[in-house]
């Protein structure tokens, strides 16, 4: 069944790499993708605002591709689309652009026609396209995940996020893309640091679980991935080192970066103090970066109502942060 009158949906941002978590650990943040989606004569894309500037405008889409892999999984064939996008999550920052629209592509598609793929069907296939599971877990399915992928399959526990956990990301005015930073990383590592980062990994998972945010600061270290990335990002290393001095529970490089990421204890009232440290640590090294405090997204990829009067735009103006 094709709903000729087509979907839209709403994706939240993610972190991935959560603290030692390297590939697992994720966390959905409140900024958002929206995407609309419809069965057309012909294929077009109607793409808004300053993050979606440059993306293709034809069936080399990603989300164009990605829809068209739901189609052929389920036996369905919409090879005309009508697309539309709007993305609050800026772009190769480490902030889970990419994750957001294979999710967004997927979820929509699959509404589209009926629903015939499960959540654990899409996370599959979602894993497989973006090689780990942390930012689509975390996308898809909101909250804090932690994952497992053999290679062809995902096996994924959700974690309501603490609730006096708070998120303090700054974002450089740099892009670093996935691919760079994982060319960073060396191909084999110590028993030694294997061992460092899954203790804190489990120490972590058990932590945010358990709500001990009293326990975050011993388990937010990683020895397998940020400590070769720390040229990518100057000043990063310190902003690690010191972050626990000025009112942070720990910090992380977001993802494949650049964007770095405080983790907080509301109760504590870090605020100001925190900001200032990152902003003036980046500053020093000439970089310039924006800073929000969010607070983790409880929900995943959710359906919006397409039955409000006007156009895509109209409707998600009323939602948007900036
Ligand atoms: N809405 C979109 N439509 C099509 N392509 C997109 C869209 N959003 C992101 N992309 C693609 O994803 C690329 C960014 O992926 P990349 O993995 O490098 O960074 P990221 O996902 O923002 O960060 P990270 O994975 O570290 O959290 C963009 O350059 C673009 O090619
Ligand atoms: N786990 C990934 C996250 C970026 O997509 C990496 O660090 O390369």
């Amino acid at each position: 069944m094709i709903r000729e009158g087509g979907v839209r949906v709403k994706v939240p941002a993610s972190t991935a790499n959560l603290g030692p978590g390297f590939d697992t650990l994720g966390m959905a943040l409140p900024l958002y993708s929206w995407i609309e989606m419809k069965p057309a004569e012909t294929t077009v894309f109607h793409l808004y605002g300053g993050e979606m500037s440059g993306l293709p405008k034809d069936k080399s889409n990603l989300v164009y591709q990605v829809a068209q892999m739901v189609f052929a999984e389920a036996g369905v064939q919409v090879p005309e689309l009508e697309i539309s996008m709007y993305s609050e999550i800026p772009l190769t920052r480490g902030l889970g652009s990419s994750a957001s629209a294979i999710v967004g592509a997927l979820f929509a598609a699959n509404l589209l026609i009926g629903a015939p793929l499960d959540q654990a069907k899409l996370f599959d296939m979602a894993t497989a396209l973006e090689k780990h599971p942390d930012n689509v877990g975390a996308s898809l399915f909101g909250g804090i995940i932690t994952a497992v992928w053999d290679g062809s399959h995902a096996d994924v526990l959700r974690i309501d996020p603490p609730a006096d956990l708070e998120v303090l990301v700054a974002i450089p005015d740099f892009q670093l893309s996935t691919s760079k930073a994982r060319e960073a990383l060396p191909r084999q590592v110590s028993l030694q640091d294997a061992v460092y980062n899954v203790s804190r990994t489990s120490l972590l998972t058990a932590a945010l679980a358990a709500g001990r945010l009293d326990l975050i600061p011993a388990a937010m270290r990683d020895r397998l991935h940020q400590p070769f990335r720390a040229s990518l990002v100057p000043g990063m290393s310190r902003i690690l080192a010191e972050a626990t001095e000025h009112g942070a529970l720990g910090a992380a490089l977001s993802g494949a970066g650049p964007t770095l990421l405080a983790l907080a204890d509301r109760r504590q009232r870090t605020g100001q103090n925190l900001e200032v440290f990152l902003l003036d640590v980046l500053a020093e090294h000439g970089i310039r970066a924006r800073t929000i405090w969010l607070e983790p997204c409880t929900f995943g990829a959710m359906e919006l109502t397409m039955d409000k009067e006007g156009s895509f735009m109209d409707y998600i103006k009323g939602e948007v942060r900036t």
